[in-house]
């Protein structure tokens, strides 16, 4: 073991080519995984969570690219794009191809579970026979030796009686125990890294407690790495270790669990912590977070989090914030972006009017502009 992270993130970009314009789903986001670790990737709908899991994965497709940015996994480059000649991106020459990226990684080295088990399972076919297939396709191993695996697995994962339900179809399992399923499926392989996309969105709240409860328990047992995409900061709490918080394509705020809930640093972070039930709070005093994120095809200028913000000032239209690190601790990193830990004059500019300062923000407006 090194002291490398298992997965180092940097700077990544992708964006959508279309018709009405570019849309850059993932504008430059960096951030590692380490051994053992559970890292969160939180935001609203449409901040690019899943365009940034599949640029991991390279499984975005057209008229989705790439276009920037570097990820390492174990000391491969499974992405590299470099500036070609013709100002393009390109592949750098250490960039993985397809098929290794396919054979070497994908599966066996960092799996993947997505949200609606439906997409992933077959219908017209059996539950166990799916999992044994993969099994074959994936681990040096025959038939029977594979259908041996597939059992274990699901019954590591919790489905009772696993020798009877692996003749069941999919649709003869609840939504919880088609997930578990996947949860075996991402595991046959032993991958060190299992990238999550909401795979508890869709269940009650039982049911999401007893699937992070087992993804604990694998995590602990088999010291698998997850990435775990949510939109729900509760979730966060239970399951994650570091959390990178995302705003239209960028990663806003970073840090360990407990400093993001109990040291937030950014707007966007606190509105989200507002937006949710907590111990500590009475109902009344949930606030929903205001207005909607803008479209990633033309984001706001300066911080893209500006136009809701309760506390942007004029500054914060024109600047465009860069990741600081505000930790004190020497061990942890908390990263934030957010003009307030700029020295560029937050303290002197004047309050904006945005959607989040509307009712009460009369005597707030800003004289030089209206558009914020
Ligand atoms: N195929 C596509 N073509 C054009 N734009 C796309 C495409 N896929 C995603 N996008 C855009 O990329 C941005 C990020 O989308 P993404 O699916 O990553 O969001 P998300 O954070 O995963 O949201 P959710 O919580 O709803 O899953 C959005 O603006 C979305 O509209
Ligand atoms: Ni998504």
């Amino acid at each position: 073991m090194t002291d490398e992270p298992l997965l180092k993130v940097e700077n990544l970009q992708t964006q959508f080519f279309t018709e009405e314009g570019t849309v850059r789903a993932v504008d430059g986001i960096s951030f590692e995984v380490n051994e053992g670790e559970i890292v969160g990737l939180v935001g609203e709908s449409g901040a690019g969570k899943s365009v940034a899991t599949s640029s991991i994965m390279r499984l975005v497709e057209t008229p989705g690219q790439i276009v920037g940015g570097t990820v390492t996994y174990k000391g491969t480059k499974i992405v590299d794009i470099e500036e070609g000649p013709d100002g393009q991106p390109r592949p750098s020459e250490e960039m993985l191809t397809d098929e290794e990226m396919r054979e070497q990684i994908r599966g066996n080295e960092i799996a993947i579970i997505f949200q609606d088990p439906m997409e992933a399972l077959n219908p017209v076919f059996k539950v166990g026979a799916q999992l044994r297939e993969f099994i074959e396709l994936n681990r040096d191993v025959g038939s029977a030796e594979a259908r041996e695996i597939a059992v274990d697995m699901l019954r590591e994962v919790g489905i009772p009686e696993p020798v009877k339900r692996y003749d069941s179809y999919p649709h003869q399992f609840s939504g919880g125990m088609r997930q578990r399923v996947l949860i075996a499926m991402a595991l046959a392989c032993e991958p060190s890294l299992i990238i999550a996309d909401e795979p508890t969105t869709a269940l009650d709240v039982t049911v999401e407690g007893q699937i992070i409860d087992l993804v604990h328990d694998l995590e602990a047992k088999y010291d698998t790495s997850f990435v775990w995409v949510t939109h729900d900061l509760g979730v966060v709490a239970e399951i994650c270790d570091r959390v990178n918080v995302m705003y239209l394509g960028e990663i806003i705020e970073s840090a360990d669990v407990d400093d993001l809930f109990h040291d937030t640093k950014h707007p966007y972070t606190e509105a989200l912590l507002q937006s949710i039930p907590r111990p500590d709070q009475t109902v009344e005093e949930l606030e929903p977070i205001v207005g909607v994120m803008p479209e990633a095809i033309n984001p706001p200028s300066g911080c893209r989090f500006h136009t809701r913000c309760p506390d942007a000032r004029t500054v914060c239209r024109e600047f465009h914030p860069t990741e600081q690190d505000v930790s004190e601790a020497v061990t942890a990193t908390h990263r934030v972006a957010c003009v307030k830990y700029e020295s560029i004059g937050y303290e002197d500019a004047r309050p904006l009017e945005t959607e989040a300062t509307d009712d009460f923000g009369s005597g707030l407006i800003d004289a030089s502009g209206e558009d914020a």
